[in-house]
């Protein structure tokens, strides 16, 4: 079938728009007459809202700083995008800092890149324009470090209009989280100790990077104890809003106790590589007054570790009554107090910051003062043990890379669980040959060794063993590594 439409003569269009701008001319001069000046405005003002052309396309410019301070929007769309570079960018300029564990990737030119979320595509295009008037700005590259900039930049980001709601309001968090995990992935992290300033008697943080290979791949720990651990440490991270909704400090304490040499500070190194937080390490015994604690103390950064290592034997510390103040007759120096160290740890200190890890090691958690074990002072007690034949495995994958199984492993594993060696025994022995065959063979000798010595001093003694505190006593009979959760814990 074929249909025939109608086509105007190009008199009848011309005839037509002739009598469309009449009408208009005529409207014009009416308004211009009859009308005043503001409100012929708002007319003409709505009229060509209405009749302007509509793109379904919306522009979100984000600038680099508003003049003052960095945008965070930006440098949070910088990190995520890099983390996205595909083969459409074409130049790309990088650096890197002494102190940096990885390099820093940013575009060079205007560049332009896709990306979908939830099935909508959002374009984004970096440009960068030469500043045409005024000084150069000096801007914070984020590291402290000031430098002038004669270029301005800024992201466009567009996309239909129609998906403002989810762009704005979980597409760009969205990137703003990813961005924040990003850059603790590439943090370098750094250990914190205490060094006396020379000028002046008090002390000071001064940091290095952390150098330690201790992860939770090559820690031997009961498989059940480092999944909960690991657990725990994630559940800790995510909860910023439960914590705040509950009005408690976003901070979580654990308390290791157990033999020299099962792993303790290998522990701690492992969290701090895991959660790439920073480890502080508080050595009480440098410490003299109450007033040089807080001072340290409200210097950690968040999202750290504070560590303070065998809280027992550390210091002398006084109890919670504070020093005495006269000892062996002479009027003794204000120093800090074991109570005045909790109380700070509990109160104020957790309560000005974020994300705050406390470790309290000891070798005898018996010796230790009632307050730091009473309920809800430390949430999880971690009892680290001696050598399991299952722990034996996984320093032996750690030291000789044997991943399945070897001959000697059985006679191994059953003298390993016959008596207490500690992982740190075992691992000085795997260290001395690269020889696999030769290795294990010198530490089943020095396993044989220790059972006789062991069988010796029992037929010697009174039937105990002869290893000295309770603490240590307490672990022979479990010998498994046991993890004790504070039953006031936060819900789960
Ligand atoms: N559980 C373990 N897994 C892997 N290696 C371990 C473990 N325990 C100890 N080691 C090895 O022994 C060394 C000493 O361990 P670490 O310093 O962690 O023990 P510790 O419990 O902190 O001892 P101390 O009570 O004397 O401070 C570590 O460098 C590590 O090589
Ligand atoms: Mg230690």
């Amino acid at each position: 079938m074929v249909t025939f439409t109608a086509i105007p003569s190009p008199s009848s269009v011309f005839s037509a728009y002739a009598s469309l701008s009449a009408s208009i001319m005529l409207f014009q001069t009416v308004l211009n007459q009859f009308v005043p000046r503001p409100v012929q405005n708002c007319i003409s003002s709505a009229i060509r809202y209405y009749f302007k052309p509509r793109s379904s396309k919306l522009v979100v410019v984000i600038e680099e700083n508003d003049g003052i301070s960095n945008n965070e929007i930006y440098n949070a769309a910088e990190i995520y995008l890099y983390s996205k570079i595909d083969s459409s960018i074409e130049c790309l300029k990088i650096t890197k800092r002494p102190k940096e564990a990885s390099i820093n990737i940013k575009f060079a030119h205007c560049e332009k890149m896709v990306d979908y979320y939830d099935g909508v595509e959002v374009v984004w295009r970096f440009c960068c324009e030469e500043r045409k008037k005024g000084p150069s700005k000096l801007v914070d590259d984020d590291s402290g470090h000031f430098f002038s900039d004669f270029e301005k930049r800024y992201f466009e980001l567009s996309f239909n209009r129609k998906h403002k709601e989810k762009i704005l309001g979980s597409y760009v968090p969205y990137v703003l989280r990813r961005s924040k995990d990003i850059k603790a992935e590439k943090k370098v992290v750094k250990l914190h100790t205490l060094s006396s300033i020379s000028y002046s008697s008090s002390i000071a943080w001064e940091s290095i990077n952390l150098e330690h290979p201790s992860t939770f791949d090559t820690i031997a720990l009961d498989a059940k104890l480092k999944k909960a651990i690991i657990e725990d440490l994630d559940r800790f991270v995510r909860r910023k809003d439960f914590y705040r909704k509950v009005g408690k400090a976003w901070k979580r304490g654990y308390l290791l106790h157990g033999p020299p040499g099962t792993g303790k500070s290998s522990l701690i190194a492992a969290i701090a590589n895991y959660l790439r937080f920073d480890i502080y390490d508080l050595e009480l015994a440098n410490i003299k007054r109450d007033s040089d604690l807080r001072r340290l103390l409200l210097k950690t950064a968040n999202r750290s570790i504070l560590v303070i290592e065998d809280i027992d034997c550390g210091v002398e510390l006084p109890d919670r009554k504070g020093p005495s103040a006269h000892a062996e007759g002479r009027p003794r120096e204000p120093q800090f107090t074991l109570s005045g160290l909790l109380n700070f740890i509990d109160g104020l200190w957790s309560s000005c910051g974020d994300e705050r890890i406390i470790i309290f090691t000891t070798n005898n958690r018996d010796r230790l003062d009632p307050a730091l074990l009473r309920a809800g002072r430390m949430d999880m007690h971690i009892s680290m043990s001696y050598l399991t034949a299952e722990g034996f495995k996984t320093l032996a994958t750690n030291y000789l890379d044997i991943k399945d199984h070897h001959w000697q492993f059985e006679e191994i594993g059953e003298l390993i669980e016959s008596m207490n060696v500690t992982p740190a025994e075992v691992a000085e022995e795997l260290m001395k040959s690269d020889d696999a065959d030769v290795s294990l063979g010198g530490l089943l000798n020095f396993l044989n060794v220790k059972r006789k010595k062991m069988n010796d001093d029992d037929e010697d003694g009174d039937g105990t063993k002869d290893k000295g505190s309770d603490e240590i006593d307490q672990v022979q009979k479990g010998k498994r590594l046991k993890l004790d959760i504070n039953t006031d814990e936060l819900p789960r």
